[in-house]
């Protein structure tokens, strides 16, 4: 019998259960594969907002990776809220030490509402510890905007700040597009270290349940790469994810919602064209 691929999500507990650790698990367990995590910081957290975060110890972060690391075949990883610099390091240490591979880091920087998720002084050391070990790396637009020093205005503008975080070590980058402009479209951005690029093309929806979006879309990347599916199909299938997530919203809470981790199933259920997703090279 084969056993079920085994992925770790190391990021932030979310009290409200829409972003952080709590999504991960979620889009996991909906993509079929087993979810281990490592908590580095608890966050008080709703739809509304973040009222406080209480950061792990860095020895507590590397007694968890410890644990994960010495009982699981990890075939995936991903990283999100990881807040200080100390927890940024034991993270990349325990990529190298138990050779984990297909690292997806999502360089989440600040809630929806405002709160500061990664502290200024932990950027530099996200781009010279954990991107050198990423295969894809799945900065939103003002995010890349932070990692680089350059605003992403147009094409040329996002291609260049794609290949200044490739530059930093990163196999891939995906920049994500719920932050742009455009009304009617939603567009993920990829760019692969052999200069290959696809651009993944949604409708946008309209709608204000867009807590946690950045958290599943790379939750799902993960699990299917751990599923053994391509980088640019493991993209694609997020994408699809996130979309049905977005198009059924379970409105809940009051302020930012949390999307809709079961939709997915029903949707391909219901119609392979319900979440259709354009790509462009
Ligand atoms: N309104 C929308 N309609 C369709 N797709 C969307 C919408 N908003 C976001 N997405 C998709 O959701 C995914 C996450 O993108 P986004 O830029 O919102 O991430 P994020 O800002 O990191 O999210 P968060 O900080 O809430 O976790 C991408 O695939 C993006 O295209
Ligand atoms: C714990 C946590 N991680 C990530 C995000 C970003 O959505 C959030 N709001 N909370």
């Amino acid at each position: 019998m084969s056993r079920i691929p085994q992925t770790l999500t190391i990021a932030g507990s979310d009290s409200g259960g829409g972003a952080g650790i709590q999504a991960d698990l979620k889009t996991f367990q909906e993509l079929g594969v087993y979810g281990t995590s490592v908590v580095t910081a608890v966050t008080a957290q709703n739809t509304t907002g973040v009222t406080a975060i209480y950061p792990m110890s860095a020895q507590a972060v590397q007694t968890q990776l410890e644990a994960v690391g010495s009982d699981f075949e990890i075939t995936a990883l991903k990283t999100g809220m990881l807040f200080n610099p100390e927890i940024i390091k034991e993270t990349a240490a325990a990529i190298q030490r138990f050779n984990w591979r297909n690292v997806v880091v999502d360089p989440v920087m600040i809630a929806k509402g405002g709160a500061n998720l990664l502290q200024q002084e932990a950027v530099e050391a996200l781009k010279h510890h954990l991107l050198p070990v990423a295969l894809l790396v799945t900065p939103n637009i003002p995010e890349a905007e932070v990692l680089t020093g350059i605003p992403i205005t147009d094409v040329s503008s996002r291609r260049l700040v794609a290949e200044k975080i490739l530059a930093m070590g990163a196999k891939s980058v995906v920049i994500k597009g719920g932050h742009g402009t455009d009304p009617q479209y939603a567009e993920d951005y990829l760019l692969q270290a052999n200069g290959e690029s696809l651009l993944y093309r949604s409708a946008r929806i309209e709608t204000g349940q867009t807590h946690g979006t950045g958290c599943t879309f790379a939750a799902a990347v993960t699990a299917q790469l751990a599923r053994g599916q391509e980088l640019q199909d493991a993209i694609h299938t997020a994408k699809q994810f996130i979309h049905a997530a977005l198009s059924e919203p379970l409105n809940i809470g009051s302020g930012h919602g949390p999307t809709n981790h079961a939709a997915y199933k029903t949707v391909l259920a219901e119609s392979k064209e319900a979440a259709n997703i354009e790509i462009f090279r």
